[in-house]
């Protein structure tokens, strides 16, 4: 039993107590602390519902020195999730039910965030044949959403294929859109930054083609389709002009996208190396307006943890990705927040109720109410925090936000009524 004592719902209206119990939202009101209640102070505190990311790269199998289910696990809780899934691009691949089954029995016996195991679309990735997405939809690890992420599906036909499958066994296929012919040897956004910088340009239209012709092809099937990192303004436009045509196609966009731009690539410092790259400034500004508007449904991380030997080198050996999940509230505070494109109910639906939908997670992304699963986030909208990624969960370091001073600091997770995460630590 847990009293929460005087958080504010969703940041409206005055405070309120909150009494968990059997992991469930037993009572809110005004309540009296009774024997054996564990309290958590939360004057001054917002509470929303835990967040689900869509997109987490956990590194298991295959680069345990990186990152894994446990440590992947506790810096989901500390960022506020309660459910993550995780992709499929790990060695050996997600693309049977025995990997599939360990990275949910994993997280299981961790214990701190639903693990979802993401399948591969293709087998090993390799975008040829269809991996046996129905062997792994009905394994233990009921496997809903398939993704080649880090590589395209990028054949049409084997495309279509997988979304009319998709369809029949009522799962999901998110694309990483990238037109490989377009982006042989890229190494930046395709543009004045890259061209000055002398970087192999990776044009916005390789994303926009690919997202074009998967909202064609799942409005030609009748099956959902989600776009994983959108990065480009004009990503932006092709799924408005889908979602106006009544395509079933929902969409991502990471806190990183959010908040920086190729800017930052004037130090060639491959902590700013990113899968898709970082973008324009006015990209920027056009995915948070996406996002306010609800083209872009929700923000997931695409947490990728890298070991130094991988980062640490030169711009165009280093491989791409950024950490995410510990930093991704505090960023959209920053960018979607502050300048008032949302407010905490925003924050709700973008980080938790979308994706819990998107993802079909019956049990997350709920109305904080009475007799609702309690995966709850206490979140300190005031409080500040400098990032340190040495400090961070995950067995990588590999911050783009070292050093920064980011707004909101997390208090305190809930997964079913059991405190994950508390004043920074995991709590197993
Ligand atoms: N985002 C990245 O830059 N890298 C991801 C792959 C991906 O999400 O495409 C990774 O697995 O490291
Ligand atoms: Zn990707
Ligand atoms: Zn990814």
């Amino acid at each position: 039993m847990t009293l929460i004592k005087g958080a504010v719902l969703y940041g409206e209206g005055d405070p309120v107590d909150i009494l968990v119990e059997d992991g469930q939202v037993a009572e809110i009101g005004e309540l009296k602390k009774k024997t054996g209640q564990d309290v958590i102070d939360a004057q001054g505190l917002v509470v929303l519902p835990g967040f689900v990311d869509l997109h987490t790269h956990l590194r298991e199998p295959g680069r345990e020195d990186t990152e894994t289910v446990e440590t992947g696990s506790a810096a989901a809780a500390l960022g506020g999730y309660t459910a993550v899934f995780a992709m499929a691009n790990t060695d050996p691949v997600a693309d049977n039910p025995v990997v599939v089954e360990h990275v949910w029995r994993r997280g299981r016996e961790v214990g701190l965030v639903d693990v979802h195991p993401i399948g591969a679309v293709t087998v090993g990735l390799k975008g040829e044949r269809l991996a046996e997405l129905g062997a792994m939809a009905r394994s233990n690890a009921s496997v809903r959403i398939f993704s080649d992420d880090g590589m395209c599906v990028a054949d049409p036909l084997i495309m279509r294929r997988a979304l009319e499958y998709s369809r029949g066994l009522d799962v999901l296929i998110a694309q990483h859109a990238e037109e490989p012919r377009l982006t042989v040897g890229a190494q930046a956004h395709e543009g004045e930054t890259a061209a000055r910088l002398g970087l192999a340009g990776w044009p916005a239209a390789a994303e926009e083609s690919i997202v074009a012709r998967d909202c064609l092809l799942a409005g030609h099937v009748g099956a959902r389709l989600h776009v994983c990192h959108v990065s480009t303004a004009g990503t932006a436009d092709v799924l408005r002009w889908a979602k106006a045509r009544g395509t079933q196609v929902s969409a991502e966009v990471t806190p990183h996208h959010l908040l920086l731009d190729d800017d930052r690539l004037n130090t060639y410092d491959p902590v700013n190396k990113v899968n898709p790259p970082l973008r324009t400034s006015s990209d920027t500004k056009s995915l948070r307006e996406a996002l306010a508007e609800g083209v872009i449904d929700c923000v997931a991380t695409d947490h990728a943890p890298h070991a130094p030997q991988d980062k640490d080198c030169e711009w165009s050996a280093a491989r791409p990705g950024m950490l995410g999940l510990q930093t991704a509230l505090s960023v959209v505070i920053e960018t979607m927040v502050k300048p008032g494109l949302l407010d905490w109910r925003g924050v709700a639906r973008v980080m938790s109720e979308r994706p819990a939908e998107i993802a079909g997670l019956p049990d997350h992304g709920r109305p904080i109410a009475v007799g609702e699963p309690a995966n709850l986030v206490l979140v300190d909208p005031k409080a500040t925090w400098t990032v340190n990624g040495a400090r961070l969960a995950s067995l990588a370091g590999n911050t783009p936000y070292e050093g920064m001073e980011l707004p909101g600091v997390i208090k305190a997770t809930l997964l079913r009524g059991k405190v994950t995460a508390r004043d920074g630590r995991a709590v197993r």
